[in-house]
């Protein structure tokens, strides 16, 4: 570690405390992690959920782990330093935080919860304090909690923040599942609009007591397992109505509320998964904005690149009208051929809907590198997608 220099001290948590430090071989800033167990062989090490996940985890959105270095039995993780978290950013704030800027914080949240959980990750631990800022960018962070989808459940440790823990984990379900992060990423988004948290119960009970007074008391009817869960604790909820959401988050539009309300749904069959998410018609703008980038410029082609490959992971593709395929479909996989030069991963979906992808797979001229058509990007997304993929998905 003699490479690094500690500047300053950025947060403490359970598994480890954060320095800024400076690599003085390359002047970089980095994100020093000390981890306070000790580790004695390199295996024990290398086992850790956290390196094994963001090993495998790499996305413009999920915080890059640059090294992990053992010293003297002392473990570090050497992370790409970014400038403060979500909650930082909200205490320092006097006035609302603009829902074009909570906007694009969250659909680049969601994009990283997309490729996680498709990469058969879930976070467990989903706050504001682990959503890390820099400029315009938001990456997730903190993958300390990180469990496998396909893990064998019974899961029985004890995680996530109790303000941003879903119903399933309060009630001591033990085979929940990566619609935890999304039933956090709804009372984040709350957060964001009010600056004060959704949920914010004093005990586990007050939690759910918290929980029902905004969203209102489940019935057999939403959500039969959690009434089950709650019977075998001896559990009775209090009873509440629904609350109007647009009075507590007075400056969300009608969008916005739609989305936090489907993400803080009861039942974890009814949120959206985080590829749904990406399709309500909140972030509808965010791929209108896209249609303006100019590409030529390198971070802007790799932003486009990001959204083609999460184009590609979109279900709904598979539900488009044929027609509009045949339409689009020279756009489409111009589009999808600069994903292919970029090593996307995703062309499996794709694939099934059209046999161009092969064919214009890595033959797409230079020029088409910087296309990226407006007629694919906002028809692809649109409220009657969102609607369909709700009307067919898991509702
Ligand atoms: N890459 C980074 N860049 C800048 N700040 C960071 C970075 N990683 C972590 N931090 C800061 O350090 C704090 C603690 O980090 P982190 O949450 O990873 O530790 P932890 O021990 O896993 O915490 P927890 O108790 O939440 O599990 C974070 O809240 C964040 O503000």
């Amino acid at each position: 570690m003699h490479r690094y220099k500690a500047i300053k001290f950025l947060g403490d948590g359970t598994y480890g405390s954060v320095w800024k430090a400076l690599n003085i071989d390359d002047n970089e800033f980095v994100a020093v992690k000390k981890m306070k167990q000790k580790y004695y062989t390199w295996e024990e090490c290398m086992n850790l959920r956290e390196v094994k996940s963001l090993q495998k985890l790499k996305h413009p959105h999920i915080v890059r782990l640059k090294e992990v270095v053992r010293e003297n039995n002392e473990l570090f993780f050497v992370f790409e330093c970014m400038e403060f978290n979500l909650y930082q950013a909200m205490k320092d704030l006097n006035g609302p935080i603009p829902e074009s800027r909570i906007r694009s914080w969250c659909f680049q949240i969601f994009q990283a919860l997309d490729n996680m959980h498709s990469n058969g990750y879930f976070h467990r631990d989903m706050k504001p304090e682990n959503l890390l800022v820099t400029g315009d960018l938001v990456k997730v962070a903190d993958f300390g909690f990180v469990r496998e989808v396909h893990s064998e459940p019974p899961y029985t440790d004890y995680v996530s923040t109790r303000w941003y823990r879903a119903p399933e984990v309060l009630l001591r379900s033990r085979s929940y599942g990566p619609a935890i992060d999304m039933w956090a990423m709804g009372a984040i988004m709350a957060e964001l609009f009010s600056l004060q948290p959704l949920f914010p119960g004093e005990s586990e009970v007050d939690e759910i007591y918290k929980i029902c007074s905004v969203i209102g008391s489940p019935s057999h009817h939403i959500w039969a397992e959690g009434m089950e869960l709650a019977a075998a604790m001896n559990f009775r909820f209090p009873k509440f109505p629904q609350a109007d959401l647009s009075c507590l988050l007075p400056t969300a539009s009608s969008d916005a509320i739609d989305l936090i309300l489907a993400l803080c749904s009861w039942s974890p069959e009814r949120r959206p998964s985080a590829s749904e998410a990406l399709q309500h018609p909140l972030f509808k703008r965010q791929y209108q904005s896209l249609r303006v980038l100019s590409p030529q410029s390198a971070p802007h082609v790799k932003t486009c690149l990001t959204q083609v490959e999460q184009m590609c992971t979109w279900k709904n593709v598979r539900d488009m009208n044929q027609d509009h395929v045949q339409d689009s479909s020279q756009e489409l996989s111009t589009e999808l051929s600069i994903g292919c030069e970029s090593g996307m991963k995703n062309l499996k979906v794709c694939r099934g809907i059209k046999g161009t992808v092969g064919a214009h797979k890595g033959t797409c001229p230079a020029q088409a590198q910087h296309s990226m058509n407006p007629l694919v990007v906002s028809s692809l997304i649109s409220p009657e997608a969102w609607r369909r993929t709700r009307s067919h998905g898991h509702l």
